[in-house]
């Protein structure tokens, strides 16, 4: 039966990588995806900029919406502090099962919880199921469409803080447009541009970088 593409993504690690070296596992990845088929990965010039903003915010507690092979979930909590924890929403299973064994792979098990299932579904529950108070940091990174629903879930849970980070990937490829409207105009939040390019290409990409006012 023919591989996915997530499953050869997985050997690439297995097959290049160092266990429980992240920035090995990281690098394998991108060279996969620039040498043999590009994958929707943040990739690595996006992922200085998130590797900049994780550093600057020293977040203790990360929520990811978008695993799908965990490259930015390795990149993250390879940054964080000891203590510190990331959890990750994936809706499909098997991209789930394929983050989970790269996380591995990184040696990161302990930092990272790995949930699937729908985000709409798990934001409610993340107080009382995983003991959060606030996301110190949100970096979104699924369905383009979802990003905008999910910000306002997140306020009304309130797992949001004054101060909290929402960095989000794609604003511009695939494109966020109704989201990128909510966090440039409304006045719970100050935000930020960073050009950049898709991931393994020269389109233009880039991240939006929301600081929540409260
Ligand atoms: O769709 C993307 N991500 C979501 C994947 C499914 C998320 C499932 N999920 C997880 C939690 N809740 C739901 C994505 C797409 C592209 C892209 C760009 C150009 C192109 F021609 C084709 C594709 C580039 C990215 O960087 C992306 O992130
Ligand atoms: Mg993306």
């Amino acid at each position: 039966t023919q591989s996915t593409r997530p499953q050869r993504l997985l050997h690439a690690v297995q097959k290049n990588a160092t266990r429980g070296d992240p920035r090995s596992v990281v690098k394998a990845i991108d060279n996969f995806c620039r040498q043999k088929e590009w994958a929707m990965n943040v990739g690595d010039e996006k992922g200085c900029i998130l590797d900049s903003v994780v550093s600057e915010v020293n977040p203790v507690t990360v929520l990811e919406l978008g695993t799908y092979c965990g490259y930015s979930t390795v990149r993250i909590a390879s940054l964080l502090p000891p203590r510190a924890k990331i959890i990750t929403l994936e809706f499909n299973p098997d991209y789930a099962k394929i983050a989970r064994q790269v996380i591995a792979w990184a040696g990161l098990e302990d930092k990272i919880q790995v949930v699937e299932g729908p985000s709409g579904e798990w934001i409610p529950k993340m107080k009382e199921q995983f003991g959060v108070k606030t996301f110190d940091l949100v970096f979104l990174d699924h369905w383009k469409d979802r990003y905008l629903p999910d910000t306002k879930l997140l306020e009304d849970c309130g797992l949001l803080r004054k101060g909290t980070i929402l960095l989000a990937d794609n604003v511009i490829c695939p494109g966020t447009p109704d989201y990128l409207e909510y966090v440039r105009n409304s006045p719970r939040y100050k935000s930020q541009y960073f050009k950049s390019h898709l991931e393994y290409t020269k389109a233009e990409d880039g991240l939006e970088k929301s600081v929540f006012l409260g």
